[in-house]
Parts: C-alpha cells; structure tokens; sequence
C-alpha cells in the first residue's frame, strides 16, 4: 500500500555483467524494467534514490564515502567495513556533508531493533555464535584452523571481539558487526564462530541481557543456493529496507 516501484540499476564487474543480464531476462515490474552498468559513473548518471550495497566491504571502502557526498542514501550488506574505524569515519564525514545517511542492513540476524532498544535501558552483555557447515568457511582463515573436509563434530574455531570477526571473516562475519553496532559495540561484543558438519543452513545464535528484557534469538537461515556463506535473509532483508524507502507504512 502506497508503494511506487523502483526502477532498478544494477553495478556489477565486468566479467559479470552478461550473467546478471541473462539471470533478469525479461523481467519487469509495472512499467520498469532493470538495467545493468559496469562503471560507477553509468551506476550514478541514473540518479539513485538509494543505493545498496551487497557486493564485498571492499565495495564499501571503495564506493561508500563518493555515494553518500553525493546525498544518496546508502544500505550496507557488507556492515563488517565498518569495523575498520577509518573507514566508519569517512562515511560518517561524507553522510554529513552530503546530508544524508547510512542504514545498516539487520542482514541474516534481524532482531537489531530489540537490541537496540535494550541498550537505550542498559544491556550488559552480548554473545554472538554463527555456526556454519564446513563448506560455508572454505577459503577463510578457517582452514588454517582445522581440516574442514574431515571435520565430523562441531568445531569452534574463533573465540574472540566482534571487530576481529568481521574484519578476518569478511564474507561470513558481516553480522558480528551489526551486532557490535547495535549493541555494546565492536571490543565488548563476544563471537564465536563454529563449523558444523550436521547442518545445512546457518544457524545465527544471540543472547543478551539488558534492563527491560532478556533475549536468547535462534535464526536457522537457508543457505543462498549460489553462496552457502550467506543465509537467504539478508537478501530479503535489504529488500525490506529498499520497500521501506518507498513506502508511506515503515515497519
Ligand atoms: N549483513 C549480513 O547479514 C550479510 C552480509 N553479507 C555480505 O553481503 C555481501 C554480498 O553477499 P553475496 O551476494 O552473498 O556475496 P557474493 O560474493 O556471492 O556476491 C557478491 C558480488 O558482488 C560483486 N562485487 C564484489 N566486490 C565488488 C566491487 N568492489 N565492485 C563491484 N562488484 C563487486 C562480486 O563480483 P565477482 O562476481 O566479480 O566476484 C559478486 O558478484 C558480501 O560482502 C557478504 O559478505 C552476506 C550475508 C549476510
Ligand atoms: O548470511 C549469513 O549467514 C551471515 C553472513 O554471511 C555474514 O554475516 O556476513
């Protein structure tokens, strides 16, 4: 209700481009149509409302600060660029001087406005555990961490902040991050990361204590079939972000 559709322009690699051209086809929604760009110049020249980012942090140290000074709003997938503190600086700089903003995407935990709202009445603790089957940690520093291939029980294999999960772990640990942010930020907030040889999903575990309530959360999210990493949430996820921008009824 009271919702226009967005006309959608995607910014991908190169290399990528006839992919994502074949995977649209024909697709179109009311009278738009999705257009495909490889530079960011032909990205920006379609004037954006908003742009989300859900390619790598490295496309948010790269890209993030230049869509903000040019007063877009920005929607970050990869929120784990911002465990880097310079980094956060200059996209809190260029959001101010191009007055505007950063939302950072819930992604495949959700549950950050509760967390939030426990914080405004105290929150004392925040523990994070990701469990992932074996194939999700491939090419992490995981694999210098155990045999991923012979693993046949649970295996916890970081035990340590939130800024160094997401930082080592940046396909996989975005949402230590959100959590970090939300909560009692990035040095307090404890994550562990587990490889599970008997799951198929990822399993995303938080657990905290505040004045107003105590929350134990279980997300057991369905791997993207393209990217076992990634729980198909965080798609929807910043698709919620993307309606709540064009909608009169925010929630
Ligand atoms: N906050 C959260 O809860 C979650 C966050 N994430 C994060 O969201 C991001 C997207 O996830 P996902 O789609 O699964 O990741 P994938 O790695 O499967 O896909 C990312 C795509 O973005 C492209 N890309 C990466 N860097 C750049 C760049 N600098 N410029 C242009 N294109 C780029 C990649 O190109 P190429 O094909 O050339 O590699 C790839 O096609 C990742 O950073 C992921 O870690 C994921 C899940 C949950
Ligand atoms: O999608 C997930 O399960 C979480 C993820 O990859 C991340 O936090 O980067």
């Amino acid at each position: 209700a009271g919702m226009r559709f967005p006309t959608l322009t995607f910014l991908v690699p190169q290399g990528s481009a006839e992919r994502v051209r074949d995977r649209i086809g024909t697709w179109q929604e009311g009278d738009t149509c999705p257009t495909v760009v490889t530079t960011y110049d032909a990205f920006m020249a379609a004037r954006p409302d908003i742009v989300v980012e859900c390619a790598s942090q490295q496309a948010v140290t790269m890209y993030g600060a230049d869509v903000l000074a040019a007063g877009v709003p920005l929607v970050l997938a990869s929120v784990g660029a911002l465990a880097d503190d310079d980094v956060r600086t200059s996209l809190q700089r260029a959001a101010s001087f191009g007055g505007t903003r950063y939302l950072v995407a819930p992604g495949a935990i959700g549950a950050l406005d509760v967390l939030v709202a426990a914080r405004l009445s105290g929150l004392r603790e925040v523990i994070y555990h990701s469990r992932k089957p074996p194939q999700a940690w491939r090419g992490t520093l995981a694999e210098q961490k155990m045999s991923l291939d012979t693993l046949s029980v649970p295996e916890v294999f970081f035990d340590g902040t939130a800024r160094a999960a997401a930082l080592d772990y940046p396909k996989n640990a975005n949402v230590a991050a959100a959590i970090a942010l939300a909560g009692v930020g990035f040095e307090k907030t404890r994550v562990r990361l587990i490889a599970d040889p008997g799951i198929t999903g990822n399993i995303h575990e938080i657990v905290f204590d505040s004045g107003c309530t105590t929350v134990s959360i279980r997300l057991e999210g369905r791997a993207s079939p393209d990217n076992p990493r990634t729980s198909q949430t965080a798609g929807y996820s910043l698709a919620r972000l993307v309606i709540n921008h064009v909608t009169c009824e925010v929630i």
